[in-house]
């Protein structure tokens, strides 16, 4: 599903090189859920980046599903991510002057789908993540966690192969994180996508399939 092969990123902007991926291997098969862990600044914002084709790596490549995101202009790679790829961020991103229900839909208007199918199919990814009652509000009259199920939902309503997760549970209290693991889970169970989840939460890493631990620019098992 997920291949990477002698992934490499150089930062040049600064006074010295940083290298802060240096010739990584990866590799995720459809359905399995994956940990990134490591200390600060070991480069997991970085590595989440090109995963998603939001970065370039400097050497090396990210091949999904067959495809080689260097293979792709900036037009054809925002098609492939929007059909392949879900994203789920810290901070949500989510849009403050539209409903939960049009956060959730705007993956697929941009894709061209009219709006009234799109918010249906909204409305059944909010119910799936507990937030059917909650859809028409905004996201400044949500919770943190409510907020981020909305994300989850907007995340899953392309049917991506691939979700991309940084830290979905920070900033959430115990139980909310909780739900939101719980959640996971019935996805798994449910869907052939794969997850690759970024993470300091022990416990959210000890849920996945497997951890993986970055550092010094490279992957090791946990
Ligand atoms: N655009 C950039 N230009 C130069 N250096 C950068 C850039 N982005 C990140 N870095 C540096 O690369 C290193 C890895 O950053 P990254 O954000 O990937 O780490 P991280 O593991 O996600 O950290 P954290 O857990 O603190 O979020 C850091 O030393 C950071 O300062």
């Amino acid at each position: 599903m997920l291949d990477c092969r002698g992934l490499t990123r150089v930062y040049s902007e600064g006074p010295q090189d940083l290298t802060v991926l240096d010739s990584l291997e990866m590799t995720v098969h459809a359905g399995e859920r994956v940990a990134v862990v490591g200390s600060s600044g070991s480069g997991k914002t970085t590595l989440l980046n090109l995963l998603g084709g939001v970065d370039r790596p400097t050497a090396g490549e990210v091949v999904i599903g067959g495809q080689s995101l260097a293979g792709l202009n900036e037009a054809a790679l925002g098609r492939f991510r929007n059909r392949y790829i879900g994203f789920v961020y810290q901070f949500h991103h989510l849009l403050a002057e539209f409903t939960a229900a049009e956060n959730v839909a705007l993956p697929l208007i941009i894709r061209g789908e009219k709006r009234g199918p799109a918010v249906e199919r909204a409305r059944a990814l909010l119910e799936r993540v507990g937030m059917a009652p909650r859809g028409e509000h905004k996201p400044g009259e949500l919770s943190g966690g409510e907020r981020q199920r909305v994300a989850i939902a907007r995340a899953l309503v392309t049917d991506p192969s691939l979700v991309l997760m940084d830290e979905p549970t920070g900033n959430l209290d115990q139980t909310t994180a909780g739900s939101i693991l719980a959640m996971m889970d019935e996805l798994a169970a449910t869907t052939d996508c794969a997850f690759v989840v970024v993470t300091h939460d022990l416990s959210l890493a000890a849920h996945q399939d497997r951890t993986l631990k970055l550092d010094k620019g490279r992957l090791s098992a946990v």
